[in-house]
């Protein structure tokens, strides 16, 4: 009896056993608590609409981001474009409540893709650009028949809807540069920025940071940021009435001034010929101080499609002759030295991409050529080799063409070499560039002021580092116990 009590007292194995079975219990249950505590929790996302009511057409939005990152860095990315049926909304000012009638559908889309559960909490903002500033500068009491329709028909949907206003030209300019860098992780990781260049319909941006302008020299044109901890001096600015249509329509009025009854535009192909209403021509405040005494009804527009004369007539429509400034690009407007990296957008984009133009490392003489050959096609040709672009477009590629090339040069200033450095790019990392994920970065106040503290570690770190401590720490326990053992059956017995 004595014996076999002897034999279990120095046999240390069961209770080792033992040990090791609590000891891989505790660990599994240890790192499981602490990697469970500390998972990211599982993907619930918020969202946010944007409508981008430009001037020739309008836009809806839809951004979502990460639930538990909502005043983080976590990534704010779209989901969803809508494009409105039909024009924007400030040529809707004869009959304002089909302005608010055409978001309806895209409205209702919103409403599906959104879950109905973040519904309520989902902010709705309406931003209107050139074309309502245009409108508001002619007509204010149509422009606010308008968002009154507008409003109406967007209460009606479930959002949160936080009001519809016109953008100021540097807010759309500042909104735009915002977006790209967001997108592009510049400002989180404070690298140099990027510029953005956003051509509309009705106005044009361009906006870039430049390390030799503190906003002192024309201040209406700066605008500060402090973002991710890095304060920005930006200079923007908006050319209203430099967008591509109503450059258009500056085009055009200088040319009818010459020949009221037909004129012969180098800027359309040869054997284009439209019939276009003085009324129709002069409906915006752009030109409407033009439009010659005693204009007929009509005139008509035929084309000539030669590019270098096109050229010629684009660069009148521009005033380079007096600056008050060390620099300016154009009509008397400050513009400091162009500096870095710019991506273009808009009609930038869809212009250049239309003439496979949009590699930039294609020299400026080569650019030319293309837009020339363009120019010469003959109208049927052209309708002939592109049976499935709109023909409004189609007809306007040779002048957006010679257009962009005369604002990038002639207007900005840049230069053979400095052309290499704009991007044309429609969506970074699959959002659309453009001022609408800045303005709702903006509002939501999703851009924190100061760098966000992180944790000293990642979290993959974090969990590596959590199970060799636990097994280091059970490794150590079963060495000790063992060695107790041991040293236990080898101290004399007492018999
Ligand atoms: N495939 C396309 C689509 C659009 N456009 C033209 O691109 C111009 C600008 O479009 P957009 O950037 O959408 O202008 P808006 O936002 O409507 O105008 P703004 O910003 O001035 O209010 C318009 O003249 C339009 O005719 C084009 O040439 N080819
Ligand atoms: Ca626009």
């Amino acid at each position: 009896m004595s014996a076999q009590r002897e034999m279990k007292e120095k046999n240390p194995w069961p209770v080792t056993i033992i040990i090791i079975v609590i000891g891989v219990i505790v660990i599994v249950a240890l790192v499981t608590v602490a990697v469970l505590q500390n998972m990211p929790l599982s993907q619930k996302y918020k969202y946010g609409i944007v409508l981008d009511a430009g001037s020739s057409h309008t836009a809806l939005y839809i951004y979502e981001w990460p639930a538990e990152k909502d005043n983080n860095t976590g990534r704010v990315q779209q989901t969803h474009v809508c494009k409105v049926q039909g024009p924007g909304i400030s040529s809707y000012a004869s009959e304002p409540w089909k302005a608010g009638e055409s978001l309806m559908a895209c409205m209702q889309e919103a409403q599906q893709r959104v879950p109905g559960k973040r519904h309520l909490e989902t902010p709705l903002y309406l931003g209107a650009t050139a074309g309502m500033r245009l409108l508001n500068m002619e007509n204010s009491s149509a422009s606010d028949a308008v968002f009154r329709a507008v409003e109406r028909s967007l209460h009606t949907f479930p959002f949160n809807f936080q009001g519809a206003r016109i953008l100021s030209g540097q807010e759309e300019g500042a909104f735009g540069w915002v977006t790209v860098n967001y997108l592009a992780d510049r400002l989180e990781q404070g690298l140099e920025t990027t510029g953005a260049l956003d051509l509309g319909g009705a106005s044009t941006q361009i906006s870039f940071v430049s390390s030799n302008y503190d906003g002192s020299e024309s201040p209406s044109n700066s605008v500060t940021f402090r973002l991710y901890g890095n304060n920005y001096n930006l200079y923007t600015n908006s050319f209203l009435c430099y967008g591509k249509d109503q450059a258009m329509k500056l085009l055009l009025a200088q040319q009818t001034l010459l020949a009221p009854k037909t004129i012969v535009d180098p800027c359309f192909h040869p054997g284009y010929s439209e019939a276009v209403s003085y009324s129709g021509l002069y409906d915006s405040p752009c030109v409407s101080n033009r439009k010659p005494q005693g204009a007929p009804e009509a005139f008509n527009h035929t084309g000539s499609g030669n590019f270098l004369q096109c050229q010629d007539v684009v660069k009148s429509i521009f005033n380079f002759t007096y600056c008050k400034y060390s620099h300016c690009s154009f009509n008397g407007v400050f513009q400091p030295l162009l500096q870095g990296h710019f991506g273009a957008f808009s009609a930038y984009y869809f212009v250049m991409d239309f003439l496979n133009l949009t590699d930039t490392s294609i020299p400026l003489t080569k650019v030319k050529e293309v837009i020339s050959s363009y120019c010469a096609t003959p109208w049927d040709e052209v309708k002939r080799q592109h049976p499935g672009v709109k023909v409004k477009y189609l007809a306007e590629y040779c002048f957006a063409g010679a257009y962009i090339l005369t604002l990038l040069t002639e207007g900005y200033n840049f230069t053979s070499d400095s052309y290499t450095q704009i991007e044309f790019i429609k969506k970074i990392k699959g959002s659309d560039a453009g001022w609408t994920l800045g303005y709702m970065l903006n509002l939501t106040n999703m851009i924190p002021a100061e760098a966000p503290d992180s944790p000293p570690l990642p979290y993959a770190g974090y969990v590596s580092f959590v199970t060799v401590m636990a097994v280091l720490l059970f490794v150590l326990v079963i060495v000790s116990t063992r060695r107790f053992w041991l040293r236990c059956s080898k101290r004399p017995q007492i018999v």
